[in-house]
């Protein structure tokens, strides 16, 4: 039976051809390895072996592109059928290329967890060895020279409890200067102190008189990372904290936002392997006898729809049950248990991924890419029974945003792919902001990809935001798009959830400097909260005034209304759902834990509900739903239709408020422009300009004597009246 083909995609676009190609250096495959993997059954029960999609790997390796993958239990489709759009049709399917360029090194490298582990060599695991084979554990301190009472993974637990991760973490990392960035000459306009978690962006503009003058806007996030941090300080600092959690029914998400060509797939590839590394540490170690398993999926989303990259693109469905657990029918999980079947997995969904040419990146990724490691525990430690799934951990590499300003050099393709990824990354901050205000309706529908993560997101979770931005002055408006979406999701954060951590309170301050006069506008020592450090590009000192804000001194970006009505619908939704109850047989959940949550619904926790959603019991996910399966759902996590229009009407207001400011400052400007252009008229010369405005205002000071001449006229009537009033009488 033969399957289509998982990579050598060619794309045409704009009369741009484009194709990557595997390099077989870049491909480690395992041969012998590969029997130990098992390809298991996925929601819709797909029985594939993997290592029959390891040959095909290798046949295409060796020059074919077209390969065969045997499934079972699924229809068959030849290529050729997928090329006339038997399954999708053209304009939804991207002519995906293949991506192994970002596919940077550190992927093939050794794979190494410095600080809580110091490296893999310190657990005696060699490359491709399974963590189930015997033996390996603590070698590795001895040949430190160590004892080690406690493995290190213990220590991990013991260091990062899962509750002292804050909810939403948001990370920022600058990328260097490209080649063609330093061949423009262009400026780095960025500054970091990394210390204090402080970014500047020195964005230059023009006064109305063409003299030039640098504005400052200051950040403030949970961490900065500047071009020299390597992809490990960036897991280090990022997706390690979370590894213990997702042993704690917890989901966690970290995903990449940025401009395009800004380095979110360079920063997103290398963390899933890292974190499997980890997590199978833990398995085998801290977790030893729990009889735990870890599962690979990878898929991605492009133009609304979903597609398996570890099944050659196979188109897929999302579905919910009852307790709006997201189901995604058809999507193929592999059992792993070793750190070089995820590297084949990871590496074989990369090359099947979306990707594009845009102006400013090449090798743009045109989808939303989907890497989910779970852990799962099977049902009564038996087999036959679909595992349950314990916590999960999904990596997002987002696609590109771009204006659609930058979009002018592309194809209607381009723009189309443009506006949906734009959709949804809108749709993804306002699921993220409602979430972190524990408002009990979350915009989910707004798009696909916030309804494949619904559950990611809801409940005992943790999200992770890495914003990738560029250096470049050409870049400049975009960085500053990023760091304020990146600052709203930060600022939101530090809501009214007293868990939130609030010892560093998003900052931010727009600061004018006239280039001319730097020096001068040094800030007062009582307003430095920096040592001065060196001077940066600028001749400033890196010294850096900063003011506090309150968080809620940030814009409002104004919201459409698709998501006001997404946001109600999926309210009245919830509200129309509410009415089941479950009981904790329900669940695979400890009764203590069950009582406590109990507590907390009578306490008004709106999080009650949500850890529900951690059973992963096996049901029919289109099965008409049961009153039982419904969720119960705490009287405050639910907004009454009065709450859900004061909200709607605020942000109504809000809308209005910021575009009359908008018309206001476009008018402002309009008047200024009307003016210069005036002045450039040719034969107007400045002198001419001033001499006219100069009539202008003596005529306008003529008529005003001529006012008050009226005036005094009118007031000695006013006095006559008066008199010949009391004269004659009323
Ligand atoms: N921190 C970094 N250090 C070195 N090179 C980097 C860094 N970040 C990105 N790059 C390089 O910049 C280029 C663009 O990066 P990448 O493809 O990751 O961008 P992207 O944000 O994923 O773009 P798109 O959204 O269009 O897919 C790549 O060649 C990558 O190797």
């Amino acid at each position: 039976m033969n399957g289509p083909a998982i990579g050598g995609r060619q794309m045409q676009r704009s009369g741009q051809q484009h194709q990557r190609q595997f390099s077989s250096d870049h491909f480690l495959l395992d041969a012998a390895g590969a029997g130990d993997s098992k390809w298991l059954q996925s929601s819709s029960s797909h029985q594939v072996e993997y290592s029959r999609m390891l040959r095909s790997s290798q046949r295409r390796m060796g020059g074919e592109f077209l390969v065969s993958v045997d499934h079972p239990a699924t229809p068959s489709r030849s290529s050729s059928q997928r090329r006339n759009g038997d399954d999708v049709s053209p304009s939804e399917l991207s002519p995906g290329i293949l991506d192994l360029h970002s596919l940077d090194t550190e992927l093939l490298s050794e794979i190494s967890v410095p600080g809580l582990y110091d490296s893999s060599a310190n657990f005696g695991f060699a490359r491709g060895r399974s963590f189930d084979d015997p033996e390996p554990s603590f070698n590795g301190a001895k040949q430190m020279g160590k004892t080690q009472a406690v493995p290190e993974s213990n220590n991990l637990l013991n260091k990062e409890k899962p509750g002292s991760v804050a909810k939403i973490k948001v990370v920022v990392r600058k990328r260097p200067l490209n080649k063609k960035e330093v061949s423009r000459k262009e400026e780095d306009i960025i500054t970091i102190e990394p210390s204090y978690s402080h970014l500047t962006v020195h964005e230059t503009k023009l006064k109305v008189d063409l003299t030039e003058y640098v504005e400052k806007h200051e950040f403030v996030f949970d961490a900065v990372l500047d071009e020299d941090v390597s992809n490990d300080e960036v897991y280090r600092e990022t997706v390690e904290p979370i590894v213990p959690a997702i042993f704690q029914r917890t989901k966690a998400t970290c995903f990449a936002y940025g401009q395009t060509g800004n380095g979110k797939t360079y920063t997103m590839q290398p963390l899933p392997l890292k974190a499997s590394n980890d997590i199978l540490r833990l398995m085998h170690h801290a977790y030893r006898n729990q009889g735990y398993q870890l599962f690979v999926s990878f898929f991605e989303i492009y133009g609304g729809k979903l597609y398996d990259l570890l099944s050659d693109r196979r188109k897929l469905c999302m579905r919910e049950d009852g307790k709006q657990q997201v189901c995604i029918v058809g999507l193929q999980e592999f059992k792993v248990s070793n750190v070089d079947t995820i590297r084949e997995l990871i590496e074989i969904g990369n090359a099947t991924r979306s990707t594009g040419t845009t102006g400013a990146n090449e090798e743009s990724s045109r989808s939303h890419a989907i890497l989910q490691l779970v852990i799962k525990r099977p049902v009564d430690g038996s087999e036959a029974k679909p595992a349950r799934v314990i916590g999960k951990l999904s990596f997002i590499d987002l696609a590109g945003s771009e204006r659609g300003a930058d979009t002018t050099d592309n194809d209607k393709q381009t723009r189309i792919e443009g506006a949906e990824i734009n959709k949804s990354l809108l749709a993804l901050k306002e699921c993220i902001r409602a979430l972190d205000n524990d408002q009990g309706h979350i915009p989910f529908r707004g798009s696909k990809l916030t309804e494949v993560l619904r559950d990611s997101f809801i409940g005992n979770s943790r999200t992770v935001m890495i914003s990738c931005i560029s250096p470049n002055s050409g870049s400049c408006e975009h960085t500053l798009n990023t760091l304020r979406y990146a600052d709203r999701v930060k600022s939101l954060s530090k809501g009214n959830n007293p868990k939130k951590d609030i010892s560093s309170a998003s900052l931010r301050d727009s600061t004018a400097v006239p280039l001319s006069s730097s020096s001068s506008t040094m800030p007062s020592p009582e307003t430095n909260h920096f040592v001065a450090n060196g001077s940066n590009r600028f001749g400033w000192p890196k010294q850096i005034e900063k003011e506090t804000s309150s968080p809620c001194n940030m814009e409002r970006v104004p919201r459409g209304r698709d998501e006001v009505h997404a946001a109600a619908s999926f309210a009245n939704y919830y509200k129309e759902q509410s009415s089941g109850f479950t009981t904790p047989e329900d669940y695979d959940y400890p009764q203590e834990a069950f009582e406590q949550e109990k507590r907390s619904w009578r306490n008004g926790k709106a999080e009650t509900y949500y850890a529900s959603g951690f059973e992963d019991k096996p049901r029919r996910v289109d099965a008409p739903m049961k009153r039982k399966d419904v969720p119960d759902i705490d009287a405050n996590s639910m907004r009454s239709d009065d709450d859900l229009s004061a909200l709607l009407k605020e942000e109504e207001d809000l809308v209005t408020a910021h575009r009359k400011q908008v018309e206001e400052t476009i008018n402002i400007v309009r008047e200024e422009m009307k003016l210069l252009d005036e002045a450039n008229q040719p034969g107007n010369q400045l002198d001419d300009y001033i001499s006219r405005l100069n009539t202008i205002l003596s005529q306008k000071a003529a008529g005003i004597v001529n006012l008050q001449a009226q005036l005094a006229h009118f007031q000695r009537h006013l006095n006559e009246h008066n008199v010949l009033v009391s004269t004659v009488g009323p």
